[in-house]
């Protein structure tokens, strides 16, 4: 009974990431980011500590963007007029994707420069 509710459980978890994938297209464009960014991290043959940051990285990104969706769709049911709270509410959930990519890409320009630039 536990293992069925477990599995039940799994498969909202499930839905939730196919609701995004199918709906955010800024999560579509992190997922394709990240599989280049793991094709590269293949090519450039990283190490299991490079591999271990880039992982936290892109998870972290999927994450942030999953939240702010849960923001967005929580106001959006809300459905209030236009209203400073709302605003704030979104912009504060969309920042903090920001930040999260915006780190992602700094972190990766870190780990893939040097190993580009080894190769030239
Ligand atoms: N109810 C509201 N009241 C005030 N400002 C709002 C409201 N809804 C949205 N906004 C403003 O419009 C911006 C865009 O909102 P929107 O719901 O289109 O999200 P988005 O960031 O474009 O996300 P997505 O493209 O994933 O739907 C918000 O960041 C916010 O500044």
């Amino acid at each position: 009974m536990k293992d069925k509710k477990r599995l039940v459980g799994f498969s909202f978890a499930w839905q939730g990431i196919q609701f995004v994938v199918k709906n955010e297209r800024n999560f579509r464009v992190h997922l394709c980011a990240a599989i280049v960014v793991i094709l590269a991290g293949i090519i450039l043959n990283i190490n299991i500590t490079e591999w271990s940051i880039i992982l936290l990285l892109i998870g972290n990104v999927f994450i942030t963007e999953m939240l702010n969706t849960v923001a967005e769709r929580i106001i959006d049911y809300v459905k209030p007029d236009v209203h400073p709270a709302a605003k704030q509410i979104k912009d504060v959930a969309a920042g903090a994707v920001l930040i999260a990519a915006t780190i992602a890409v700094i972190i990766g320009c870190f780990i893939f420069i040097p190993k580009v630039a080894g190769l030239m």
